[in-house]
């Protein structure tokens, strides 16, 4: 910007400083020439007043077009990347959809946990009747002693598989056991190699330092000097981010990666087991006097068995929304919003996701900076379940904590706070299973065990943490969802991104 000229003055005055004097008229300055240099003084001052109206303009039309930015917060398991699915969903629908096949290896292996979460149960199960049996042939057990919290709520069972029927007799009194047929040991070994294609699927989709896969298509074949150990930069998401221009990924990864251990072919001919297992009463019985609730749990798909086991199975959208693939690091999903009437900015959008453990908290702080929204999500179903990296850590206190953290953050003050309170279809069928929610949450005292009194409390709650600890006022916009759920969850998304335009049209024409 060129330096504005100062006004004329005939006399110099010997007190300014050296600029001034330097830019003042000539004491003997002719009538011709003061004329001339006002005219070039006027000249320079419209030439000036030209450029800053540029620049205004130009940081003007720099703020229209800044993408709108979203964040995605919440702890692990929260249903953050579901969130951002739903978008991809709604917003890239070709890409969402052509995606879908590389779900497929990540699903199976969702199966094959759930199958060995099951295996594992049977094997525990196994262990304690077998003790049961051994104990009373030892005779140092009596029937009539106190035993585990479970005993004298069990019914009681017989062990079955016992060759000495007197010893199955004595036993057969003893409430901690359940008989096993057969038929089950029979399908129990069945499926025994479905341990080790998890253990195979495992290596293919998370790194060595992880329990859970991470990733959505196998890594590239064997540049890395030791293809075992594959290096931390490929243990981060390829995500969703690549939405739009990941079709290098597409290339089916399971053709190449198993030849001879296809894990669709395996699973495929477990299937008949897999079926087996699952309707069997008696592993009913087993998981839940276990209290291993596979329903409510990430990634179940033990009730499409027939279809997920198929040897032409393309996952569904649906079957997307619902596969557990955790989060590490974080992913940013680009996406063009397309233009309607009357709105002018907000086409593009920017939505980070990111990892939800404790240990990748820290890393969300450089993603606070100039965000137009968060998305928090605190799955309310969570309230009997404890933190999967620190056990001692109730989830739903967990949840509580982060969101006070964010409410009170400074560099969030003016950030618009949306609440999902999430996984409300959980928490219906565990509230109406008979699990009281009062003795997790003592304030909830005497209200009734249902899903709407119970989500209702926890919005009042959470809403007031976000009243009492915004360092401003701020606006806040709180939801009762189930993100897996297609019909609810798009009306709340097409609601939560016209507020977002909304307000960021707004922050466009402040400036
Ligand atoms: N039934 C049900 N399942 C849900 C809901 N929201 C998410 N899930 C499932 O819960 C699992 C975890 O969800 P994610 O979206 O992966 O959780 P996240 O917050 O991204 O977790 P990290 O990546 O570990 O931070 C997935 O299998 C989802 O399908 C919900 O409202 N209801
Ligand atoms: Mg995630």
């Amino acid at each position: 910007m060129p330096a504005r000229l100062a006004s004329s003055s005939p006399i110099p005055d010997p007190q300014m400083d050296p600029l001034t004097l330097a830019i003042a008229p000539p004491p003997d300055e002719s009538p011709e020439q003061k004329t001339r240099r006002e005219a070039e003084e006027q000249e320079a001052k419209r030439v000036s007043e030209a450029i800053d109206e540029a620049l205004k303009q130009e940081r003007l039309s720099d703020k229209k077009k800044r993408p709108v930015k979203l964040l995605l917060l919440g702890q692990s398991e929260s249903g953050k990347s579901t969130t951002l699915r739903q978008f991809q969903r709604l917003y890239t629908p070709t890409a969402f959809r052509q995606e879908r096949a590389l779900w497929r290896s990540v699903i199976q292996l969702n199966l094959t946990r759930s199958v060995r979460i099951i295996l594992d149960a049977l094997e525990a199960q196994l262990a304690q009747n077998t003790n049961y049996y051994v104990q009373s042939h030892s005779n140092a057990y009596s029937y009539n002693q106190p035993g585990p919290s479970s005993f004298h709520e069990s019914r009681t069972m017989n062990i079955m598989n016992d060759d000495n029927d007197n010893a199955n007799e004595s036993a057969s009194f003893h409430p901690a056991t359940i008989p096993f047929s057969d038929h089950l040991l029979l399908v129990m070994r069945r499926l025994l190699p479905l341990r080790h294609l998890e253990a195979l699927l495992m290596a293919k989709l998370a790194p060595p330092e992880e329990d859970e896969a991470t990733r959505l298509t196998f890594p590239p074949p064997v540049t890395h000097p030791n293809p075992h150990r594959p290096s931390s930069a490929e243990a981060t998401l390829p995500s969703a981010s690549t939405a739009n221009n990941n079709n290098n990924n597409q290339k089916a990864p399971e053709r190449d990666a198993f030849n001879s251990h296809d894990p669709t072919q395996i699973i495929h001919s477990c299937r008949e087991d897999i079926l087996d297992l699952w309707h069997e009463p008696a592993v009913r019985e087993v998981l839940r006097r276990r209290k291993v609730r596979l329903e409510e749990s990430p990634g179940f798909f033990l009730d499409d068995i027939e279809r997920v086991t198929s040897l032409k199975y393309l996952p569904s959208e649906d079957d997307v929304l619902r596969a557990r693939l955790k989060t590490v690091g974080v992913s940013e999903y680009r996406f063009e919003m397309e233009l309607s009437a009357g709105k002018e900015s907000g086409s593009e959008w920017r939505i980070y996701d990111v990892g939800g453990t404790r240990s990748q908290v820290p890393a969300w702080v450089p993603f606070f900076e100039n965000i137009d929204a968060i998305i928090f999500l605190a799955p309310i179903s969570a309230f009997d379940q404890t933190l999967v990296e620190d056990r001692t850590v109730n989830r739903l206190e967990d949840s509580v904590l982060m969101w006070k953290m964010i409410c009170q953050n400074k560099m969030l003050s003016k950030v618009d706070l949306v609440l999902f309170l999430n996984k409300c279809d959980i928490l219906g069928s565990k509230l109406s299973s008979g699990i009281r929610l009062a003795k997790y949450v003592r304030s909830y005292g005497e209200r009734s065990n249902d899903v709407d009194t119970a989500s209702k409390y926890f919005r009042t709650k959470f809403s007031a943490i976000q009243r009492e600890y915004s360092p401003i006022p701020r606006r806040f916009y709180g939801y009762l969802t189930s993100v897996t759920d297609i019909t609810t969850t798009s009306g709340i998304l097409a609601s939560v991104r016209d507020m977002i335009v909304r307000e960021h049209l707004k922050q466009s024409r402040l400036i």
